[in-house]
């Protein structure tokens, strides 16, 4: 008799990775970003990744950082990848859901993880932890009760042809 393969990967692999894959579509020249909702039964939800709202053309907004004006850099245009996680989600409610992130969220899309009811998150880098954004973000999760965990790389590799 067979016996079951024991290499899969684990549930945090999974949304992880999912999460990383959805930053793979960002035309962000800078940072990509890619977040992965799941439900309280590990089903997938919803996933976004950092991007221009649609009928804004990737090709014609900014994706500048640095302008003296503002209106000529990217910030004001881009959705995050948590937003739009959240605001793809086609089915009822997110509360008791637990979302995968690479990057720290910031106040803003903290703001909307509280309001859809999201629990936990689990995020992979904080290159921008003393930003006030995201110094703020904290302290409002902290407040809200949401719970945020660094995710613990496993040093697995995953290659995939396409
Ligand atoms: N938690 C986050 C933080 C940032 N983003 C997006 C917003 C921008 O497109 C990009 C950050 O650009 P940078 O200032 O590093 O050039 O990442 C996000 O989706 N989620
Ligand atoms: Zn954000």
């Amino acid at each position: 008799m067979s016996e079951k393969r024991e290499d899969y990967i684990s549930w945090d692999e999974y949304f992880m990775g999912v999460a990383y894959l959805s930053s793979m579509r960002s035309k962000d020249p800078n940072t990509q970003v890619g977040a992965c909702i799941v439900s309280p039964k590990n089903k997938i939800l919803s996933m976004g990744y950092n991007g221009l709202p649609i009928g804004c053309s990737d090709d014609e907004f900014p994706w500048n950082r640095v302008e003296k004006d503002p209106v000529l850099n990217k910030y004001f245009y881009t959705t995050h990848s948590e937003l739009n996680a959240i605001l793809n989600y086609r089915g009822g409610s997110l509360e008791g859901s637990k979302m995968y992130v690479t990057l720290f969220p910031c106040n803003e899309c903290a703001k909307a993880i509280i309001q859809a009811g999201i629990t936990k998150i689990v995020y992979a880098d904080d290159k921008y932890d003393d930003t006030p954004a995201v110094v703020a973000s904290k302290k409002m999760l902290d407040a809200a009760g949401v719970v945020y965990e660094k995710y613990e790389f496993s040093g697995r590799k995953i290659e995939i042809d396409l």
